[in-house]
């Protein structure tokens, strides 16, 4: 049995993994915790790993925690950036127990993970491209982790492929254009009766590709979160890897 520590238990997430891992033949639910409480109850005699989903604010003070306090964690929230990620590989290096492993993933649902691999594959075929991202009104992040994820992934297999940059003529823009990441435009869309949603826009003159992976419910992300904790808790993937398609056969 893989013994499974949840933080931010009571949230939309924390409360699906709570009944994933309840449910799940080989874990079991060690501690449920969330906003309030102490993290130190969390140790490598309870916990084989811990699932972390909580806000982008507290998510790295709460993994360089539980990492000094020598148990795995599997992190599913989002906001991270090279420095912090950075951060997390320091604490890693100095974990009191070798081979400790953090696992962040910005989505865990397989159309999400798969929509981001076909636009990496799409990204050099065409001369624009562009991703929006839909969710619901509750999320506070925008845009999201996912479709950043995404706009880094297609600059990067355009800037391989020797692409310049996209064609743009706009003279004046009060916002619309979206967030310029990595030179992709990204746009967010918040609306009730959402869930999770991207796509991503690519063209050429007279044709386009448009890459759409839909989340109706969460727990499209709970088969995800139980082959990261599976996979954490192999051993096999020490130190800190990023993204779900590591454990995909892709
Ligand atoms: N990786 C994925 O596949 C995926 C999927 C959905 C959401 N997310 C991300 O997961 C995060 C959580 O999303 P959500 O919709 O569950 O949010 P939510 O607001 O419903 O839940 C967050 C929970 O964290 C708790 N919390 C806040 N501070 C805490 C602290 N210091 N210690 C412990 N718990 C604390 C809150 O009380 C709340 O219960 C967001 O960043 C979201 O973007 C990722
Ligand atoms: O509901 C959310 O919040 C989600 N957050 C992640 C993101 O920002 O990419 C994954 C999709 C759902």
């Amino acid at each position: 049995m893989i013994k499974v520590s949840v933080v931010g238990a009571k949230g939309r997430m924390g409360s699906h993994v709570v009944e994933a891992v309840n449910g799940a033949e080989d874990t079991s639910l060690a501690l449920a915790l969330d906003a309030g409480d102490d993290l130190t109850q969390i140790t490598s005699e309870n916990t084989d790993i811990v699932v972390e989903f909580t806000v982008p604010t507290v998510s790295l003070d709460n993994v360089l925690a539980l990492v000094a306090q020598g148990v795995n964690v599997v992190v599913g929230t989002t906001g991270w950036t090279d420095e912090k990620l950075d951060q997390v590989r320091a604490a890693l290096a100095k974990a009191p127990r070798e081979n400790q492993s953090v696992f962040i993933a910005p989505n865990f649902a397989i159309s999400a993970v798969l929509a981001d691999y076909f636009a990496k594959v799409a990204a050099p075929y065409f001369e624009s491209a562009e991703v929006i991202e839909l969710h619901h009104p509750n999320k506070v992040d925008a845009p999201s982790g996912t479709a950043i994820h995404t706009a880094h992934a297609i600059a990067e297999a355009r800037k391989d492929a020797g692409l310049g940059a996209i064609p743009d003529n706009t003279q004046t823009d009060g916002g619309s254009r979206g967030q310029v990441i990595d030179g992709i435009h990204v746009h967010a869309v918040r609306l009730r009766g959402l869930n999770a949603h991207e796509e991503v826009l690519f063209g050429n003159a007279g044709e386009q590709l448009t890459i759409r992976a839909d989340s109706f419910d969460r727990i499209s992300f709970m088969p995800g979160v139980l082959l990261a904790v599976r996979k954490i808790a192999s051993g096999n993937y020490p130190g800190l890897t990023v993204g779900l398609d590591h454990f995909l056969d892709l």
